[in-house]
């Protein structure tokens, strides 16, 4: 069996602060005006989590146990096309192409984070929209599906690795970069943001706290001059990732935000 979670009568802000809060759990999610259903693999559920997250925005929620969901079946279903700006299209391969945008991305997202559809990651392609990439070696920190690497091969990024702690996002990470063409990305399943190589451009869309525990691996390996483009960050968490950047070296170039969610760039010293 399954457990499908049902927070009741939510606004759209905290659905997406708790959709990014589940993430790494929750197998899906379904959207209604104003609720908002996670659903779990009964060995992945967290009710502790749950509870205290419900606690924290002040909100109730329904437990039930449901017959096995078509994951896949329920991914087709809420997954429109994303655009961001006339910069990029994200679709599934059975969307009609998205005419008059530059770039172009495939992505069967199943379980993994990844489509656009999410604040922090559509403000990652905005800023990415700004960087020169040709040349250039990135590192993409949380690949999820693989969408901010495939989106650097695009834009002429000559060496990338991608990471992810969850073995399914390797995996579908591998399958996405096979539908777009890209299939040179090297992907290391790995839970820190450690490498062994330098780069010129560092991608990390995580969370707060991975983001702290890992900035000083990431500025380490970043070349003098390199990049290093931050989301994940709540607005009221700016000054903490700020000052732990600003202890390895790193200083802030630029800030944008949508939905109360931060994306943060910073050079390295
Ligand atoms: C918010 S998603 C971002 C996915 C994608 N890069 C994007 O921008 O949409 C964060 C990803 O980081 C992965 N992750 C979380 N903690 C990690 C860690 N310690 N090491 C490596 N990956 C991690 C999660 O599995 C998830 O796929």
């Amino acid at each position: 069996m399954h457990i499908q979670i049902t927070f009741n009568n939510i606004s759209d802000t905290i659905k997406e602060l708790l959709i990014a809060e589940l993430a790494d759990i929750a197998e899906g999610f379904e959207e209604t005006d104003t609720d908002l259903h996670a659903f779990f693999m009964k060995e992945k559920y967290d009710r502790e989590a749950v509870t205290s997250l419900a606690a924290l925005h002040n909100i109730t929620f329904t437990e039930n146990e449901i017959a096995p969901q078509n994951w896949n079946a329920l991914w087709e279903s809420n997954f429109e096309p994303v655009i961001v700006e006339n910069f990029v299209g994200v679709r599934a391969f059975f969307h009609a192409p998205i005419p008059d945008v530059q770039h172009e991305i495939i992505i069967t997202p199943k379980m993994s984070f990844g489509t656009g559809h999410h604040a922090t990651t559509y403000l990652m392609i905005q800023q990415m929209q700004q960087i020169d990439f040709k040349g250039k070696t990135v590192f993409d920190f949380g690949t999820g599906t693989g969408i901010l690497a495939i989106l650097a091969a695009k834009l002429g990024a000559q060496q990338i690795t991608a990471n992810d702690i969850d073995e399914w996002s390797i995996q579908n990470a591998r399958e996405n970069f096979e539908t777009n063409n890209v299939t040179d990305i090297r992907l290391v399943h790995s839970d820190s943001g450690m490498m062994a190589e330098h780069f010129d451009i560092i991608l990390a869309n995580i969370n707060r706290n991975v983001l702290l525990e890992n900035i000083s691996h990431l500025s380490n390996q970043l070349n003098n001059n390199g990049l290093l483009i931050l989301s994940g960050i709540l607005r009221e968490d700016i000054a903490i990732i700020e000052q732990c950047c600003k202890n390895n070296h790193l200083s802030l170039s630029g800030q944008a935000e949508k939905s109360n969610w931060m994306c943060l760039s910073f050079k390295k010293l």
